[in-house]
């Protein structure tokens, strides 16, 4: 079995009257991605400074890679790199220029700095633009450039708040490729995201934050099969969704299931059967509106 790189036991966080963190327990993998997956505002901004000590919790623990986040804060700041640590990218140098820089006033030596530089740029694919101003560079390339600049020290542990917000299709799974090979190399990846499918095609393992609470976690397979192996959804006029059944997906259960409507919705019901997405497990537990009654 994996070591664990983040345990998280009873960790509260209140703002004012807000309760942003309402005990939150979980154990991260070592050499995993981890995605914690909720809407806007569910507090994964706070639970990644909580992590990365720039935010006192009020209540409970978490370690990261084997340090208490409170009584060892240095050792956890060794061990993390952080998206954005470094805000100082300076659009009017090169990205070569910047990452030189950095790495220099991380303490690496002249040739050490030009080295790692060059393996940085090689391995974000910035190689053919090292040379132009940041400032010219387009959203994406600039993403990259800022995962660069916090992986310039090698730490175990790297946390990412919503590193794809905002960028395209095309820029987002270059992004996603990179973040897999850092995985592969070792590295635990902690990341926020609002994206089902990041989650879904990303990570090792998904954590679904509502209300303050993991509502949910696990694979996304097991999420999925949460709520069924399949499932009979009605359709409306428009394609919009009715209603949604859970099935085994055999024609037995199919049949009873649709024996169980005959007489209780219009003939002219369209139905189709598919698999859960991860859209319907984040539906079912964090809204649960849309499915309520009807999803069993
Ligand atoms: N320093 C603070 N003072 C007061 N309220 C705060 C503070 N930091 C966060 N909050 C509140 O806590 C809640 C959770 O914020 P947080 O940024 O952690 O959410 P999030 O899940 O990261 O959201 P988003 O996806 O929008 O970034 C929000 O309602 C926010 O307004």
């Amino acid at each position: 079995m994996k070591n664990t790189a983040i345990t998280i036991r009873g960790l509260r966080k209140t703002y004012g009257q807000q309760t942003v963190l309402d005990g939150i327990d979980l154990d991260v993998p070592a050499g995993t991605i981890f995605a914690l997956l909720g809407p806007n505002g569910a507090g994964k901004t706070t639970l990644i400074n909580i992590l990365s000590t720039l935010t006192k919790p009020d209540e409970g623990k978490a370690a990261v890679n084997g340090h208490d986040i409170a009584s060892e804060r240095d050792a956890v700041k060794m061990s993390i790199s952080l998206t954005g640590q470094f805000a100082a990218v300076d659009g009017m140098l090169t990205a070569r220029e910047n990452l030189h820089m950095i790495c220099r006033l991380s303490g690496f030596s002249s040739s050490g700095a030009r080295a790692r530089t060059s393996e940085l740029l090689r391995l974000f694919d910035l190689e053919a633009s090292a040379g132009k101003l940041v400032k010219t560079y387009s959203g994406g390339m600039r993403r990259r450039l800022d995962l660069a600049v916090s992986l310039v020290a090698r730490r175990p542990v790297l946390f990412l708040d919503e590193p794809t917000t905002g960028l395209d299709t095309v820029s987002r799974r270059a992004l996603w490729k990179q973040i897999t090979e850092l995985r592969d190399e070792g590295i635990t990846i902690f990341l926020t995201t609002q994206y089902l499918e990041e989650a879904d095609q990303l990570a090792d393992r998904i954590a679904i934050i509502a209300g303050g609470r993991i509502a949910a976690e696990g694979t996304a397979q097991e999420l999925k099969s949460r709520i069924g192996e399949e499932r009979i959804e009605l359709l409306g006029d428009d394609e919009e969704l009715l209603a949604a059944y859970a099935t085994d997906g055999s024609l037995q259960d199919i049949r009873r299931t649709l024996n169980e409507l005959a007489g209780k919705v219009s003939p002219e019901t369209r139905i189709r059967l598919r698999k859960p997405s991860l859209d319907d497990v984040f539906v079912a537990l964090t809204e649960a509106k849309p499915f309520e009654g009807v999803l069993r």
